[in-house]
């Protein structure tokens, strides 16, 4: 039951920029597939014209191996959940749940049946006899999985149905997407501009940049190896240095990490460092100010503090250090301290991201 999108674009204004452009990719059959990308990415966009709530200008959709580029919503065997509770306010949850059923015409019993089995499902036994304004927003928003699901869809879209709600109603139902889908294995294609969202849901990642597609593939592969600085930088958190080339090593500041293979001698290059991949430590007795970088600002984040520091280039980097690590350290602002960068994904070129 797997997706392919082959060179799909769409414009909403003649000769305009697409919103969608050339897109390519393939949503793996029973797996939890993320469209990731920034506001404007062209997100929403492209589900809608996979959900076939859009025409594109050109370009193709497969589901299961069928073409439904021009297929009909309905004709396409598809369950979406949106941000905001498409639920109808005036019937009850489980009424709700059965409207796909009942416009399917389906044999009261079998959809009285139906509707007991999504309710178990989403756990929300107790309350079929609600109405949407007697529900919190998360169980609202179980209540639209139920009904996207009960009419059996081959392939599910969810265009961000966890963006309108609570942080932490908001990371329990990400935990309870995944029981969710673990029990039903239906193809999902889940949009987000949360990239902690992303790689913690899903199998696939495809990362959207203006319309087009920047990356796709495993989430570890995603984080580890972003192809393009765009990723690295919209991914995981990451400060950006500025360096060059010199002896065919990458000199960033005081840290010089391997170049790109086809690096040329005083070549610009940016190197991405991730908050974690950095360790301070007090400085070594000799150490002067140009290898340390100064404190600006401390913030402490839950289980970690987040440290501002200014290296002897300027330039400032986010590191974070676990709370009982950072409390044997004993920095406070205005100190001076050594940074080790562990780990940095490193680009040639001087491009503005
Ligand atoms: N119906 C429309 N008419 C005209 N332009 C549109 C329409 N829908 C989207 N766009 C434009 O297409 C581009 C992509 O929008 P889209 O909503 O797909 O992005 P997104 O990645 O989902 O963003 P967000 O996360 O903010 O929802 C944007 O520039 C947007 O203004």
């Amino acid at each position: 039951m797997s997706v392919i999108v082959e060179q799909l674009t769409k414009r909403f204004t003649t000769g305009g920029t697409p919103a969608v452009s050339d897109v390519s990719f393939h949503a793996p059959s029973a797996a939890i597939t993320t469209l990731l990308g920034p506001s404007g990415a062209g997100k929403s966009t492209l589900l809608r014209l996979i959900a076939g709530l859009e025409l594109p200008d050109s370009g193709s959709v497969r589901i299961e191996g069928v073409d439904c580029t021009h297929l009909p919503v309905q004709k396409r065997g598809i369950g979406v959940v949106f941000q905001s509770y498409a639920l109808f306010k005036h019937m009850t949850v489980r009424q709700n749940i059965a409207f796909g059923l009942e416009t399917r015409k389906q044999p009261r019993g079998e959809i009285e049946a139906r509707v007991d089995e999504m309710l178990k499902l989403v756990q929300l036994e107790e309350l079929g006899k609600r109405y949407p304004g007697q529900l919190s927003g998360g169980q609202r928003q179980r209540v639209a999985f139920a009904r996207a699901l009960a009419i059996r869809p081959k392939l599910l879209l969810l265009d961000e149905p966890f963006g309108a709600l609570d942080s932490r109603v908001r990371i329990e139902l990400r935990e309870w997407l995944q029981s969710l889908h673990e029990q039903t294995g239906v193809t999902t294609l889940l949009v987000t501009h949360d990239q902690e969202e992303a790689l913690e849901i899903s199998q696939h990642v495809v990362v959207l940049s203006d319309g087009r597609v920047a990356q796709a593939g495993p989430p570890e592969e995603i984080y580890d190896r972003p192809a393009t600085p765009f990723v690295a930088s919209f991914v995981g958190g990451t400060s950006v240095l500025h360096g060059s080339v010199r002896s065919g090593r990458a000199e960033v500041g005081t840290l010089v990490v391997a170049a790109p293979q086809s690096a040329r001698e005083g070549e610009a290059v940016q190197a991405f460092v991730r908050p974690h991949d950095i360790k301070i430590a007090k400085p070594a007795h000799g150490s002067n100010e140009l290898t340390t970088g100064r404190v600006e600002r401390l913030k402490s984040v839950g289980g970690y503090v987040k440290v501002l520091l200014k290296l002897p280039s300027g330039e400032t980097v986010t590191v974070e250090v676990p709370r009982a690590e950072f409390d044997d350290l004993g920095v406070v602002e205005g100190d001076h301290v050594h940074a080790d960068v562990r780990m940095a994904k490193v680009f040639l070129g001087d491009f503005a991201i």
